[in-house]
Formats: structure tokens, C-alpha cells, sequence
């Protein structure tokens, strides 16, 4: 039984398939990029994909999903594609939205998130994505970061472009202002979460509210610091499976998304089988974060949006 099989559903009728490939691309993973991408569809039966315009990638992706649509590998309607509004678009998420339909060649996003509840001051095209002044400082526009999410309503509600809408970064405090202010609970929350940032508190203020929490960075990124953690490999050796199978499933048992990223096809190919790891097992892991919680995505323009631990 494969990870990959499991659905869970949405506060909007549908559901989100539990585990996405990740579509950061670093440069020089440039070109291995495609062959990962078809793999994880094809071979290994991935069929959500986590995207956003900042990213860089979704020309090369659009072209790899008209090329696996005329080939016959997959249909439309069997993949969820999530894309996301970054900050230099604040102000016009429907130019995000449509930028992101035009490169990857698609009518509508299963899921459209606000990238991060921050506004940068750029061009109308979103240029630079991050503005930044002479002493390095990111320049933040005036406007409020909620009105993002507001317009993104209306794109939900008059338009075919989008099946759901979500948030990414929101802290509790920024939850409940969207939620008193706004009549659309957003669909997802997308934030950093693996053992060393177990973030009990905002996992249970989203479940809560019925926003299903999606969990990046779940190898703590480059490198993947996460996998070699001494209980993550204990319970690994104990069930006979991979670090990275035990880091998946710590989300995917809890009901959570997560969204791993591999340009190796091998490791793609493998997939990651179901694990039933115990109450114990969960409540060991989320104890290193709660000893020592650590962040690995600490980028210098969200050290103020109150998310713990920046
Ligand atoms: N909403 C947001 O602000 C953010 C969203 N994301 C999303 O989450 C995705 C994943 O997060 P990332 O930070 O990109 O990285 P990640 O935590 O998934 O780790 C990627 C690293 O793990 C390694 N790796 C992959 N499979 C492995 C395995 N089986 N064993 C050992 N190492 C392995 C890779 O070589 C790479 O170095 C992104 O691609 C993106 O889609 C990521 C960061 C921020
Ligand atoms: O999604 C994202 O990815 C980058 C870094 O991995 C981060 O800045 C952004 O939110």
C-alpha cells in the first residue's frame, strides 16, 4: 500500500491526494528536472503536483503535461495542481492566476494559494519578486495582505480558473482575522512542519477549522537535515523502511498533505509506502521539535508574520 493512494478531503466537497512532488527547482537541478517530473507521474503514480509562479518553473511544467496529455500517460482531471500568488503580485492575484494558466498551458488550478500574508512593492508584473533597497532590506508595500486573499474570493467565486482557494505561511493570528473578515475558509495552510517543528498548535487551530494543513519542507529542505535524525532512522530500521518513508508518513497518518521534493528518479520511482507508526511513535517524534524546535526556511522577509521559531 502506497502513501500515494490516500485522499483527503476538502472543506469545499473535494479532496487533495495526501502527497505532492514539491516543484522547487534549484538551477542546477535544471535538467534533471523533466525526467523527475514524468517519472513521479508515471512511474511511481504521483498525481499532485505543488507549483507557484515564483518558482520559475511552470513554462517547463506545462510543457511536460501537454506532452504526457497528447501521449496519452494522464488526463486533466487525474492530476491536482496547486499554484500560488506571490507577494509582488499582492495586489493582483488574478494577473498571478493568469500568468500561471498561460505557462502551464492549463484552464483552471485545483488549488490557488496566497504564497505568503506579505506585500512587496514591485512593478505590475511582479518584478523584481523580491524588492529589496541598497542596505539589502526587502521594500514591503503599503497595502494590507489580506486583500489578496479577498480578490482571490472573487477569482473562486466568478470564475472557472480556480477549484479551491488557500493559504500558505498564515500564522493563528493571521487565520483569525482572515476568518472574521472573509466569508471563504481557506481550503489548505501551507507551512513548514516535520519533527523538529512539530507547530501543535497551529496543526490543531487549522484541523479545527477544517483548513487541511499541508506540510513543506518536510526534509528540512536542502540537504535533508530531518532524514538523519537518530529517532527518524531508529523507526526507520524498526519498520523496515526508508528516513524519508518515516518523515512522509509522520504527516500522511495524521491526515495532513505533504509535499516532498526528489529530482532522483530512483528515489521518486520507490515511492513511499504506507507505515503504521504508532500514537507513541508520533508523539516521540514531535517531542524533538517541542526539546528544540528548529526552522530551516527562514527567509529574512517573513521573520515578522508570527510564525514561531523564526
Ligand atoms: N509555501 C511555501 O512557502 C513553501 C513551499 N514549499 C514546497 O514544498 C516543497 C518541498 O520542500 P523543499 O524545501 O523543497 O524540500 P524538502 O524538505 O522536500 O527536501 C528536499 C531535499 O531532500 C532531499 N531528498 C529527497 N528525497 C529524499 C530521500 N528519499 N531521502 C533523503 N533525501 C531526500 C532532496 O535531495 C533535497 O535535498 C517545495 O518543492 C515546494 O513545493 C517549500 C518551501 C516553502
Ligand atoms: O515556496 C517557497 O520556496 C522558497 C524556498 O524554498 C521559499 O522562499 C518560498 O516560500
Amino acid at each position: 500500500m502506497s502513501a500515494l493512494d490516500i485522499r483527503i478531503p476538502l472543506n469545499n466537497g473535494t479532496s487533495i491526494p495526501a502527497v505532492g512532488m514539491g516543484t522547487v527547482c534549484p538551477e542546477d537541478k535544471k535538467g534533471p528536472f523533466k525526467k523527475a517530473i514524468v517519472t513521479a507521474i508515471v512511474d511511481a503514480g504521483y498525481r499532485h503536483l505543488d507549483t507557484a509562479w515564483f518558482y520559475g518553473v511552470e513554462e517547463d511544467l506545462g510543457d511536460i503535461l501537454q506532452e504526457l496529455f497528447q501521449e496519452g500517460k494522464i488526463k486533466r482531471e487525474e492530476l491536482f495542481i496547486t499554484t500560488k500568488c506571490w507577494p509582488s503580485l499582492w495586489n493582483n492575484p488574478e494577473k498571478s492566476l493568469n500568468d500561471s494558466l498561460k505557462s502551464l498551458k492549463l484552464d483552471y488550478v485545483d488549488l490557488f494559494l496566497q504564497h505568503w500574508p506579505l506585500t512587496f512593492k514591485s512593478d505590475a508584473n511582479g518584478q523584481p519578486p523580491v524588492p529589496r533597497d541598497d542596505n539589502g532590506k526587502v521594500i514591503f508595500d503599503d497595502g494590507d495582505f489580506l486583500d489578496t486573499y479577498k480578490k482571490m474570493i472573487d477569482i473562486y467565486k466568478n470564475t472557472d480558473k480556480v477549484k479551491a482557494i488557500g493559504v500558505s505561511n498564515y500564522s493563528i493570528g493571521n487565520l483569525e482575522r482572515l476568518l472574521k473578515e472573509t466569508d471563504v475558509v481557506p481550503a489548505v495552510n501551507q507551512f513548514e512542519l516535520h519533527p523538529q517543528l512539530p507547530l501543535q498548535d497551529l496543526v490543531d487551530f487549522c484541523q479545527d477549522h477544517k483548513i487541511v494543513v499541508e506540510a513543506y519542507s518536510a526534509f528540512g529542505s536542502g540537504g535533508a537535515p530531518v532524514t538523519k535524525l537518530p529517532l527518524v532512522n531508529e523507526l526507520a530500521k524498526k519498520y523496515n523502511v526508508t528516513p524519508a518513508d518515516i518523515l512522509i508518513n509522520y504527516h500522511t497518518v495524521s491526515g495532513r498533505v505533504v509535499l516532498p521534493r526528489s529530482q532522483n528518479p530512483e528515489r521518486i520511482k520507490k515511492g513511499y509506502p504506507k507505515v503504521p507508526l504508532t500514537k507513541e511513535d508520533l508523539e516521540n517524534l514531535a517531542e524533538i521539535g517541542e526539546l528544540k524546535p528548529t526552522r530551516y526556511i527562514k527567509e529574512d522577509w517573513g521573520k515578522d508574520i508570527g510564525m514561531p521559531y523564526w
